[in-house]
């Protein structure tokens, strides 16, 4: 388990031994991760946004490793990394399609909740409160390692966009996931979602942690991984659903395959 006092201390003294990790942000993740799989909480935004994302996820892994996505267990065989995995949304998702999971996060609390509604769902789930550099450390390797909505919440983004790239397999999968930093961010992923509608708790995100795709892009070729693809989401208010898009001008996902084995 990950020592807070650890990360405090680091964090202040400016000599972070991760620079990944930024004690503020988990503090914040702690206290709310309770919400985590509250239907009518502060994260209730973030079941409906996971449908639509997970479904993504799943088509383009199973694709990528030749198999079919109406297959229930599409995923069977495949060891996956939800790092920075929060409750678990995406990890549980990815599980109940046949996945060996591993969801990491740096907030504890947290990790205490999707173990907790793991065994709810009936699920077995591998989830630890470590950060990446513990799974690099014990040379874990990867089919796939998913960074949802992580990067606009650290410091050092390219120094884990290339964690991300360490933990994954030759010709395995990295599934980036954020919001680009742009005026429509700044009014709909910020101004609206988080202080005039209240989808998120007021102060969740930061505009300038946002990341452009063309600067993602560029960290993750400096780590060999090779874009797919990338697609934009959108919230429809009327039909209150999420709906994959090409618009990359708020929330985006790109998909990239790990080229060598070396970075
Ligand atoms: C916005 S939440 C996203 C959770 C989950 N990926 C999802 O999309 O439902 C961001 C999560 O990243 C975690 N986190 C932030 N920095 C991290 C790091 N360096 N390593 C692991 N987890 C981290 C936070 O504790 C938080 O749970």
């Amino acid at each position: 388990m990950l020592d807070k006092n650890e990360i405090k201390k680091s964090d202040q003294s400016g000599k972070l031994k991760d620079t990944t990790v930024s004690a503020e942000e988990i503090a914040r993740f702690d206290k709310m991760a309770e919400h985590w799989w509250d239907p009518n909480g502060e994260y209730k935004m973030a079941l409906a946004f996971n449908e639509a994302r997970v479904g993504y996820f799943i088509d383009n892994i199973a694709q990528h490793f030749g198999r079919r996505s109406d297959v229930q267990d599409c995923l069977a065989d495949l060891r996956i990394l939800d790092l920075g995995c929060g409750g678990g949304l995406v990890s549980e998702a990815l599980a109940k399609r046949g996945a060996t999971v591993i969801g990491i996060d740096a907030s504890e609390v947290s990790v205490q909740v999707a173990k907790r509604h793991a065994i709810k769902s009936g699920l077995e789930i591998d989830y630890r409160n470590v950060l990446a550099r513990e799974l690099i450390a014990a040379n874990e390797l990867f089919d796939v390692v998913i960074n949802a909505e992580v990067i606009e919440h650290v410091s050092d983004q390219k120094g884990l966009v290339k964690d991300c790239a360490k933990l994954t397999k030759p010709n395995g999968i990295v599934v980036l996931a954020t919001l680009n930093r742009t005026i429509q961010s700044f009014f709909f992923g910020i101004v609206g979602a988080e202080y005039i509608m209240r989808y998120l708790p007021a102060g969740t995100h930061s505009w300038g942690l946002f990341v452009t795709p063309l600067e993602l892009n560029s960290w993750a070729s400096l780590s060999r991984l090779q874009l797919i693809e990338e697609k934009g989401m959108n919230y429809n208010p009327f039909k209150k659903a999420w709906k994959i898009n090409n618009s990359l001008k708020v929330n985006y996902v790109q998909i990239y395959k790990k080229l060598t084995k070396s970075i």
